[in-house]
């Protein structure tokens, strides 16, 4: 079985819980608390810079160009793409796009830039892999099962759930999983640790998000 596959089923606990969120299961059918969005949108912004930094820190260090202009596209969809989304919430809602960066967030960018920079390459991409996956399979799973109907959050669900934002999640888990079976079975341990940690901090971002969770 490829890293991947495995690693997923590793996590499928969490996932499961994650989908099972009242932020999640609100955000489904648009009766998330526009106070819980905003302060969500508001992490999330800090999130987006930093997430981008990690990605960029990664893609210097890639073993060759390829994957080196990969990664570096992914930091500049980071910043552009998923940042325009939250400008238009920042607009519609008001929502301030420079806020106090809360416990969850403080600890999710500070892990990803830290492993970006100090671990091992190979650790380093599987660490922002949920970042990538975990966001697909939840946009995927709202719009599946989602009422008719408006929502105020569509854009949100759309943006992940799209095909541009599938064919950058396919890319990552290749490149994770080319790497993967490349590196030693220490590596793809510490690979498959860092994976579940970003997961766990992905449950406790919308988790904080819910319950307005600050310092
Ligand atoms: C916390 C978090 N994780 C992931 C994503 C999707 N890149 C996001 N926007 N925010």
């Amino acid at each position: 079985m490829s890293w991947s596959k495995d690693t997923w089923q590793t996590i499928s606990p969490i996932y499961n819980r994650i989908i099972k969120m009242p932020f999640i299961e609100e955000l489904m059918d648009g009766s998330l608390p526009l106070e819980k969005f905003q302060f969500y949108m508001s992490q999330d912004s800090a999130y987006l810079e930093n997430f981008g930094r990690a990605l960029a820190l990664i893609g210097a260090r890639a073993y060759d160009t390829q994957n080196m202009l990969t990664f570096l596209q992914f930091a500049e969809n980071a910043i552009i793409v998923e940042s325009a989304l939250h400008e238009s919430y920042f607009k519609e809602f008001g929502v301030s796009e420079k806020a106090i960066v809360q416990p969850a967030c403080h600890h999710y960018i500070n892990f990803l830039k830290s492993t970006a920079a100090l671990d091992n390459l190979e650790v380093a991409m599987a660490a922002v892999l949920p970042c990538f996956w975990i966001y697909k399979a939840v946009g995927d799973y709202i719009l599946e099962n989602q009422k008719d109907g408006e929502n105020t959050y569509q854009a949100w669900i759309d943006t992940y759930a799209g095909e541009e934002f599938g064919e950058a999640v396919t890319k990552a888990i290749q490149i994770c999983d080319e790497h993967a079976e490349k590196t030693t079975p220490q590596i793809r341990a510490r690979m498959t640790e860092a994976f579940v940690t970003a997961s766990n901090l992905e449950y406790h971002f919308w988790d904080a998000g819910y319950s307005l969770r600050t310092w």
